[in-house]
């Protein structure tokens, strides 16, 4: 699971260390052998029950430690399951609402041969969508292969579906519903939103999906949930964001920077897990694992990679013993060689090219940036816009894009696919990962002839369906044919001839390669567009043959892949979790090689471990055992919210049982995971049965912060969807969709941030009928006209709007009160509790 953040793609490509760690440069908390193992169920060594002449080699695995490869959490999948795995990772945003709606379990239809070219989402994918719907902040995990970016993908259709629009295509207009991102884009949007131009976008923001969690740390965690909260003004963590979380601690870690002992002890460092951050534990997460594994079928590679995942180097040795020997080809495409390293990936792929023969070809690309029409229309200042232009120029997009900006391929050269082509049916699908080989080189006006014949080839279609679209009828197909395959084929088909025009002008190309790929299918691979937007400056954009160079790829970048065959290479692997992220990503053992499988390559962190353990068995998470003195200090920096605290979050959500969370899937409370001072708390969901409320005491004085009334925690406020729009409870933002928005009148719609939440459109109806209002009182005011302000401001101490002479309270203190301890002598930032 990996997505880009370019053109709004997910999947694939995982995020790569900007400088590698050498070996004496391992993060703190790293053990050379591995942790020891706890928390497994006896049970019989990987394959049991399976012939040994089945399994690759054909010989039985030498395990040192038989016994322990029983993983609850793994689900065999039945084998009608089989083609869907085709299925990849990655949809583009605009596909993905292509794909098949949730809520079916392959399980229930068996026979179905739909379902291979349209793969549903299974019953606990279904579940956490439904907690999404439900407005839920949610953190999903589970092992390698168990979907997760394949739900996250259903998840951003669906939250464009709520919010009526493209996530990102409308961004501006309509203020950020949304951003997924990955560490690096994560740290890159931010940088962008913090700069003051942009902090009205991070106001408005409604939720904040975050892929691969486990690579953000834990300090930048905090420090996220810090600035979103100071910058929206709103008490609640994250200033109210929702929270879509996703990915598995078992995989790669944050990169922590080293701590020298000559630097101050609070130095940013990247250190740690989001989930030893107080702010996770601040969230109202609801936490589940997905235990169905997707991506392999077979029980004992499955069992093996469980064995990884925990980290057994005998196992992983075993593993090497009887994958060792070299793969085939298969349609001419070699395996991926998977290293830790980007240097041995980089010779590598420069020697295989070099090694072959014949001339190779340059391909070079189109890159532009577009200026906020917004900007160019309200008269910005040439300086201003020379300004913007410049920034989006160095943007690091431009870097960190997956088409290269320049690159050479040769007859025969391996490659790979860096965008999702085509999503749907198995045998058709390309997907970001898809690998395949260059056959040729075809001549531009031979290709641009055969998008010729496509083109009249779907319009003979639209008019056997009765709809022609002759040149009149092209403003017929925006509407209706749109609808049809024929019509969006011809569409795809005007935009690659339109792209490729302007793509010729600039590089000067040739000629296209023509690529057969691994599922059979040969295709001359025109340009497509990479495009990033910078909010409230404008966009980023580059044109380029959607291919790279394939022979070998690092292991971070597979983060996300799956693959067909892969030769993996153990050596030197630096960082937890990076040997079972190398081993999973292939989908049986007829597609590995292991190679350098040396002693202790295979590193588990005993934090994630810890973590998971907590997650499996919903007990508290405790004090982590991470022994980095400079990570301790920070720890006692940041403690943990205690119970009596004021600015306690609201308790655990308790929408998990009506979302019907199904097997093994846990429902947890931000107590639950991290709740060590707020005592736990968490539940599990009952298998298919309702979630128990959560014991997690709702204290007297405790507010709703959605709807001002007590005795309920904001996340199962039964005022908050009263009538209103999705967003209305949640900030009003788009209070101009929902029915009780549009009832609430002008007066409604013009209401600022303040009494909504997150932005400042059409108010919702809680505000509206005096419920949820005012933060402060829950009055029918906006906060800014509260009469507390007012009380607090006779008494010196300015509310949320003073600026001098007294704590600011930040809105949600009551009367301008200090927000974390309540007292009324010292600001926030001041707070001895802190
Ligand atoms: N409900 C489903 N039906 C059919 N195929 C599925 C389903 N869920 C996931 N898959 C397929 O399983 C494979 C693995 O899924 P995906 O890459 O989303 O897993 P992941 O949990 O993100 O893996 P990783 O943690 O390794 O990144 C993909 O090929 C995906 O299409």
């Amino acid at each position: 699971m990996a997505p880009a953040e370019q053109s709004g793609e997910w999947g694939g490509g995982g995020e790569e260390p900007s400088g590698e760690w050498d070996a004496d440069e391992r993060p703190a908390g790293w053990e050379a052998d591995g942790p020891a193992l706890a928390g497994w169920q006896a049970g019989g060594p990987p394959g049991a029950g399976r012939p040994p002449d089945e399994r690759r080699g054909g010989r039985p695995p030498q395990l040192d430690s038989p016994g322990r490869l029983t993983h609850v959490s793994n689900t065999v999948m039945p084998s009608y399951v089989a083609d869907t795995h085709e299925q990849h990772v990655s949809a583009t945003l605009a596909e993905a609402g292509s794909q098949a709606r949730g809520g079916a379990d392959p399980d229930d239809d068996p026979g179905s041969g739909s379902q291979a070219d349209s793969p549903v989402l299974s019953q606990e994918q279904a579940a956490v969508l439904e907690l999404v719907r439900r407005r839920q902040s949610v953190f999903f995990t589970g092992d390698a292969g168990t979907g997760k970016s394949f739900l996250l993908n259903h998840i951003i259709d669906a939250l464009r579906q709520e919010f009526g629009h493209s996530c990102h295509a409308h961004r501006r207009k309509h203020a950020a519903l949304c951003a997924g991102l990955r560490r690096a884009a994560l740290h890159r949007r931010l940088r962008e939103d913090w700069k003051k131009e942009n902090k009205e976008h991070l106001r408005a923001l409604q939720v904040l999906i975050v892929d691969e969690i486990s690579m953000v740390s834990a300090e930048f965690f905090e420090l996220l949930e810090q600035m979103t909260r100071a910058i929206r003004g709103l008490p609640a963590p994250f200033g109210g964001l929702r929270l879509v979380l996703c990915g598995d601690f078992f995989q790669l870690p944050p990169i922590s920077d080293r701590w020298r002992a000559n630097l101050p002890h609070n130095t940013f460092l990247n250190r740690g897990f989001a989930f030893q951050s107080p702010a996770w534990r601040r969230c109202d997460l609801q936490c589940v694992v997905l235990t169905k594994v997707w991506r392999q079928r077979d029980p004992y590679f499955l069992s093996v990679l469980n064995a990884v995942r925990f980290g057994d180097n005998a196992v992983a040795a075993a593993l090497a013993r009887e994958c060792g020997a070299p793969l085939p080809e298969r349609e001419g495409v070699k395996p991926t060689q998977l290293y830790s390293r980007n240097a041995d990936v980089d010779r590598v792929n420069a020697e295989e090219l070099a090694r072959l023969p014949g001339s190779a070809l340059d391909f070079g690309a189109k890159d532009d940036v577009i200026l906020d029409p917004d900007n160019v229309m309200r008269g910005m200042s040439a300086q201003e816009l020379s300004r913007d232009t410049q920034r989006l120029e160095k943007s690091e997009f431009f870097r960190d894009c997956l088409a290269a900006r320049c690159f050479q391929l040769k007859v025969g050269a391996q490659v790979m696919l860096v965008k999702n082509l085509e999503l749907s049916g198995s045998s058709r699908m390309l997907v970001n990962g898809s690998r395949g080989v260059v056959t040729r080189f075809m001549p531009l006006a031979e290709y641009k002839a055969e998008l010729e014949q496509e083109k009249a080839d779907a319009r003979a279609q639209m008019r056997r369906e009765g709809r022609g679209a002759g040149p009149a009828g092209l403003l017929a197909l925006s509407r209706e044919h749109k609808a049809t395959s024929a019509g969006t084929r011809f569409e795809k088909l005007l935009r690659k001839q339109a792209l490729l025009n302007s793509w010729v002008d600039q590089s000067g190309a040739a000629a296209v390669p023509v690529v057969r790929f691994l599922n059979g299918r040969e295709l001359p691979m025109g340009p497509e567009a990479f495009t990033a937007e910078i909010p409230g400056v404008g966009s980023c954009s580059r044109e380029q043959v959607p291919l790279k160079l394939a022979w070998a790829v690092t292991v971070h970048k597979s983060q996300g892949m799956t693959l067909d065959l892969a030769r993996v290479s153990l050596k030197d692997c630096f960082a937890e979790g990076q040997a079972y992220v190398a081993l999973s990503r292939v989908r049986s053992l007829e597609g590995l090689q292991v190679l350098d499988c040396a002693p202790g390559c295979v590193k588990t962190s005993p934090v994630a471990l810890a973590f998971f353990q907590c997650l499996k068995a919903c007990a508290q998470w405790g004090e982590a055992p991470y022994t980095d003195p400079a990570w301790q200090h920070w720890q006692r920096q940041h403690p943990i919210a205690a119970p009596s605290d004021p600015n306690r979050p609201p308790a655990p959500g308790a929408l998990a049982a009506q979302a019907g969370a199904a097997g093994a899937t846990l429902g947890f409370t931000p107590a639950g995971v991290a709740g060590r001072a707020a005592g736990g708390g968490q539940t599990p969901v009952a298998a298919g049965g309702p979630r128990q409320p959560s014991p997690s005491p709702v204290r007297a004085g405790d507010l709703c912060f959605k709807c001002g009334q007590p005795g309920h925690w904001a996340s199962a406020c039964p005022n908050a969807n009263a009538g209103a729009s999705p967003a209305a409870a949640v900030g009003g933002f788009f209070g101009k969709r929902g029915a009780a928005g549009a009832a609430a009148g002008a007066g409604a719609a013009k209401r600022p941030r303040a009494a909504g939440g997150a932005g400042g459109g059409g108010g919702g109806a809680a505000a509206s009928a005096g419920r949820g209002g005012c933060f402060k009182c829950g009055g029918d005011h906006w906060i800014r006209d509260c009469p507390q302000n007012k009380a607090a401001a006779s008494q010196g101490r300015p509310g949320t709007q003073g600026r001098g002479g007294a704590p600011p309270g930040r809105g949600g203190g009551g009367g301008g009160a200090c927000f974390r301890c309540g007292g009324t002598d010292h600001w926030a930032s001041a707070c001895p509790s802190r």
